[in-house]
Formats: structure tokens, sequence, C-alpha cells
């Protein structure tokens, strides 16, 4: 399994409340999973524990098989590193690297990093009249498409994208969840998408909701 989830539980220090209170969830590869749920319902944090960007109370967190749980932030980065893409609503690019530039960082960061497949996802994604500019001189759409080019192009396992499209207008946001789903489809990963939008969410084949530090 690509990951399983087991009876997460995850309280902040600063809260009473457990946000997520025994979350289970098997996504297989290849596998588009919708996730909703109102505004402070987890979400964010849920996708935190997937990415090892943060670590569950109790329960597993399992990528590929190995339990996130117990391994120290090293060791939840290197499997991040290689195995797990996180797509952000704020695009997150570098400021003074070049949208060529951004695309390749987190590729050659992981040692992953193969030009060819650059170039195929800068076709794919419109970006290639771009590759010269800085983040700043692109719109939000480009930014965002530039973003995806930069999490594929390391080919993760397991996509995780929170709220994507959530600063484009709704006709960008169409087209940007089309080239992801078309990307991600290609390369048989798994997708976690995060989102407000119902319409959004039922373009995927499956979709839970969290509630009450619950998914249903
Ligand atoms: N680092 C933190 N420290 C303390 N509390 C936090 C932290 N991050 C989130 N929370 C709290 O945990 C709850 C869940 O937050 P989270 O960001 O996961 O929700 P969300 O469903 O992603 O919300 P939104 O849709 O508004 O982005 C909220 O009550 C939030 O205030």
């Amino acid at each position: 399994m690509l990951l399983s989830l087991r009876d997460v539980i995850k309280t902040y220090p600063a809260s009473s409340a457990a946000v997520l209170r025994g979350v289970s969830l098997d996504l297989g590869r290849g596998e588009m999973l919708a996730l909703t749920g109102e505004s402070g319902s987890g979400k964010s944090t849920l996708l935190h524990l997937i990415g090892g960007l943060d670590t569950a109370d109790e329960g597993v967190v399992a990528v590929d098989g190995i339990d996130l749980t117990p391994l120290d932030d090293a060791g939840r980065a290197a499997i991040r590193r290689g195995k797990v893409g996180v797509i952000f609503q704020q695009f997150n690019l570098i400021p003074s690297l070049t949208v060529a530039a951004n695309i390749a960082f987190q590729a050659r960061l992981a040692s992953r990093h193969d030009k060819e497949r650059d170039e195929g996802l800068i076709d794919r994604l419109g970006l290639r009249e771009h590759l010269h500019k800085y983040p700043e001189q692109l719109s939000g759409g480009q930014q965002q498409r530039v973003a995806i080019a930069r999490t594929l192009a390391p080919q993760p396992d397991l996509v995780l994208a929170d709220e994507p499209t959530g600063n484009l207008d709704e006709a960008t946001a169409d087209t940007v969840l089309t080239v992801l789903q078309d990307l991600v489809a290609q390369t048989g990963a798994g997708l976690i998408l995060v989102t407000h939008s119902q319409r959004l969410a039922a373009r995927l084949p499956r979709r839970l909701h969290l509630q009450g530090g619950r998914l249903a």
C-alpha cells in the first residue's frame, strides 16, 4: 500500500482537544482522493503528518510500508524527498531563481534530476516561453504550473496538494487541476487533493470528508 494511516491521533500542545481523533485511510498507487472539511477541521494537519512535516501522537502513518512516526526529522525528510511531493496554495516558489531553476530545484536536492523529464513537464504545462523569467513576472496560474512542475520533477510516488487552486479564478483552477490530474495519472502516483470546493472535489474518483477529527 502506498499510504496507510491507522488510528492517527494529533493534538497541538497549545490546545486541549485533539484535531485528529482516530483517522484511518489506505491509498493505493494511481488512486486520486479529494479531502474536504470545514475550515479548522484538520485537513492541513493531516497532510503535514502524511508528508512527514509533523508527527502523530499515536497511530501509524506509513508511506510505502515505512512508518514515519518513530523516525526523527532527518529520517522523515529523507522519505519525503524521494517519495512525497507537496503543492501548496501559496506556490512557495523561490523568488531569486528563474522558472527553469525553480523546476529543477527539488529534483536536484533529491538527486533525482532528469533533464528529459523536466522538458516534458515544461511542454505539458506550457512553460517554455517563461523559463528565464522570475516568479514575480508570472500570473498566479502560471506560478502554480511552475510549482506543479517542480513537485512532479523528482517523480514522487505520492502527491499532496493543499488547496492548490485556492488562489486562482475558477477557469484557471479547472485548467490547473486538469493538468495536475493528467500528469499524476501518467506517472501512476497517488494524489490527495485538499479543497474547499465541492465542484473540484467532484472531479476526483474518491472523496473523503474530515469532521470531528475523523474521516467519513
Ligand atoms: N501549529 C499549530 N499549533 C497549534 N494549533 C494549530 C497548529 N496548526 C493548526 N492548529 C489548529 O488545528 C486545527 C486544524 O487546523 P488545520 O490547519 O489542520 O485545519 P484545515 O482543515 O486545514 O483548515 P483550513 O481549511 O482553514 O486551511 C485548527 O483549530 C488550528 O487552529
